[in-house]
């Protein structure tokens, strides 16, 4: 039965700041404020670079980026993370029904693998007396990701607190920013090669209603049926949290939204790590309505005639975001076509579940009761730091993607995406430089067509296959850009041939440090050409074995089945001496006649 949805999401990116480890010996209130301020090294000299300095690559950038020394805990409080919320409506067509879905992203865990409870600060904990103080330096990240994500940096912004009671929050209250965010009236743009859902077209704009920096919560391991651990380590960590609009009309461009927002916060250096590892949660709304009912009461900021809708919170990759949303929109029809009402709900999602499932309900619009934070001074932001990191940002995904398909390198859009995404970029940089040297070794402008094409196809395709086979890392060193781009060159030039070319790289990769050259002298690798007479010799006796194929490829044109014949020729003649396109030319030659 055809049927129209519609749904939405709320995304939210978060960043986190560290606490200090609780001391040995009891801390004074005035010592517990400044343990909590930037680590007075760093406040001393304020080496807050604008950007990451070399370029954003390395997993650990945050800590260097905010010029923090991570060995001294005691003295070190600042660790990066995030936290990204998307909203949106998702549809499929349909007569019967309309079906509205909102969600929310997020998060990023530096310090996922520390012991539970082990880096706590009393504030965390809200002992009496214990004070926030706002880290400066988490809020340049926070200014390059809004900035990415196109938003209107505000002059001043405020914290407020939003209060509720619930065991991941001690102090009954969560530190954000509801009246006066940061940023506001950014939006995304997903394209088919993202891969939205194909009924929404070839593009679909999201808009980001606000960026707001908050305060992380406790996490909660829940052990059915009744226990329920606390981890506070993450309380207080700063993160920040991107809001969307209900503008997303398919789980499937949902996932490609937090897939192009995660993207574009690691890009910027806004993230430390991605949603795999926990770098990001999404929390996602959804609701539906029926296609052929009069409007809905629902209104969220303007957009109208919405369904009830539901929230799933902590979903921590794209395929659980994808799936979650197909099953609370299949919940949520399930119960509109059986008569009933959709309740006001927080859900949750298992990996491997097929159905979402209720964690708390909420009876009625929530009441967070919020109020100016009197800890925290406003923010003032000036238009010319947000200039600078304007200027400063580094090239976005989408921008790497127009220069790969574009000239020098001519990528299909298949190639590229892995390049940008695959090892945080750096195998991007590692096929750029394998380029640039191929470029370097050929003399002749002829020499520069299809390098790019060509070094993608090793660095992605046969570097791949041997990563896969081994089970091994990237790493640039495993086999030298220069080393690669000589290898690429000898076969350009017919010094040997692809299946040598292919072991040789795969002597390399296993560590054979000898030069390219000095290889392949010793090995006896290098191509002696056979002469014609050889190459009929060789595809003669093939023609010969294998006459009822001939026929087939003479009187059915079934030219395909040449391939198979240059096959054999190249197993049959003496290893690295057969080249596949003069052995196809002679074949084609006596089987076809042609030259
Ligand atoms: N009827 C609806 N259907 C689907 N999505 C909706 C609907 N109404 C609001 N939304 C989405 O829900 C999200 C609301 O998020 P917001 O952070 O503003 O509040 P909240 O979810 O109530 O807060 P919290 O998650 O802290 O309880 C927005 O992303 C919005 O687009
Ligand atoms: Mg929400």
């Amino acid at each position: 039965m055809p049927r129209l949805w519609y749904s939405r999401y709320l995304a939210s990116a978060r960043f986190r700041c560290r606490p200090l480890s609780l001391p040995d010996q009891p801390l004074t209130r005035v010592d517990l404020l400044l343990r909590r301020t930037v680590n007075t090294a760093a406040s001393t000299h304020e080496f807050i670079p604008l950007q990451s300095e070399e370029g954003g690559k390395e997993t650990t950038r945050g800590e260097r980026w905010l010029g923090i020394d991570r060995g001294n805990r005691n003295t070190c409080a600042i660790e990066l993370g995030s936290e990204a919320i998307l909203e949106s409506v998702t549809s499929t067509h349909s007569d019967s029904h309309c079906a509205v879905l909102t969600s929310s992203i997020t998060e990023a865990r530096t310090s996922a693998i520390a012991e539970p409870n082990s880096n706590v600060a009393l504030f965390d904990l809200a002992f009496p007396g214990s004070q926030p103080k706002f880290q400066t330096a988490t809020l340049l990240p926070a200014l390059r990701a809004a900035i990415a994500l196109n938003c209107d940096v505000q002059p001043i912004s405020r914290f407020d607190r939003k209060h509720y009671f619930y065991q991941d929050q001690p102090a009954g209250y969560q530190i954000t920013q509801y009246y006066e965010p940061f940023a506001r009236n950014g939006f995304v743009e997903l394209y088919d090669y993202d891969g939205i859902a194909p009924e929404d077209g070839k593009k679909v704009r999201v808009d980001i209603k606000q960026v707001q920096l908050e305060q992380d919560t406790a996490k909660s391991h829940e052990h059915p049926p009744s226990t329920h651990f606390l981890d506070f380590n993450r309380v207080s960590h700063p993160l920040i949290e991107i809001i969307t609009m209900p503008q997303i009309h398919s789980p499937a461009t949902a996932a490609a939204c937090v897939r192009k927002i995660q993207a574009i916060l690691q890009a910027t250096s806004a993230v430390t790590t991605g949603m795999e590892l926990g770098g990001l949660r999404a929390d996602v709304n959804v609701s539906v309505k029926r296609r052929d009912a009069p409007p809905a009461a629902g209104e969220y900021h303007g957009v109208r005639g919405l369904g009830q809708r539901t929230e799933i919170k902590n979903l921590s990759s794209f395929k659980a975001v994808e799936d979650a949303i197909i099953a609370e929109r299949n919940r949520q029809i399930a119960v509109l076509e059986s008569g009933g009402i959709v309740e006001v709900e927080t859900r949750g999602w298992t990996i491997g579940s097929t159905e979402t499932r209720k964690l708390r309900s909420k009876e009625g619009e929530v009441d967070y009761r919020y109020m100016p934070d009197p800890d925290l001074s406003p923010l003032f932001i000036d238009g010319e730091l947000v200039s600078a990191l304007r200027d400063s940002l580094p090239v976005l995904p989408a921008q790497l993607l127009t220069m790969l398909v574009g000239s020098p390198y001519g990528l299909t859009l298949e190639d590229a995406k892995p390049l940008i995404e695959l090892d945080d970029g750096a195998r991007l940089e590692y096929y750029q430089d394998v380029v640039a040297l191929l470029q370097a070794l050929q003399s002749s402008e002829e020499g520069q067509k299809g390098l790019g094409r060509l070094a993608a196809n090793w660095v992605l395709h046969e570097l791949g296959a041997l990563l896969t086979k081994a089970d091994v890392a990237w790493h640039a060193d495993l086999v030298p850009a220069q080393t690669l781009a000589e290898l690429i060159d000898k076969l350009i030039h017919k010094k040997i041939t692809s299946p040598v070319a292919k072991q040789v790289l795969a002597m390399v990769f296993e560590g054979d440090q000898r030069p390219i050259q000095q290889l392949l002298e010793e090995d006896n690798l290098l191509l002696r050409p056979l002469s014609k007479d050889e190459y009929i010799m060789l595809a003669n006796s093939l023609i010969q074995e294998n006459a009822r194929m001939v026929a087939q490829i003479r009187e059915k044109k079934q030219v395909g089945k040449i391939g198979w014949f240059v096959g054999q020729m190249m197993r049959q003649g003496e290893k690295g001496r057969v080249e596949a396109q003069r052995a196809e030319e002679v074949l084609r030659e006596l089987i076809l006649g042609a030259q």
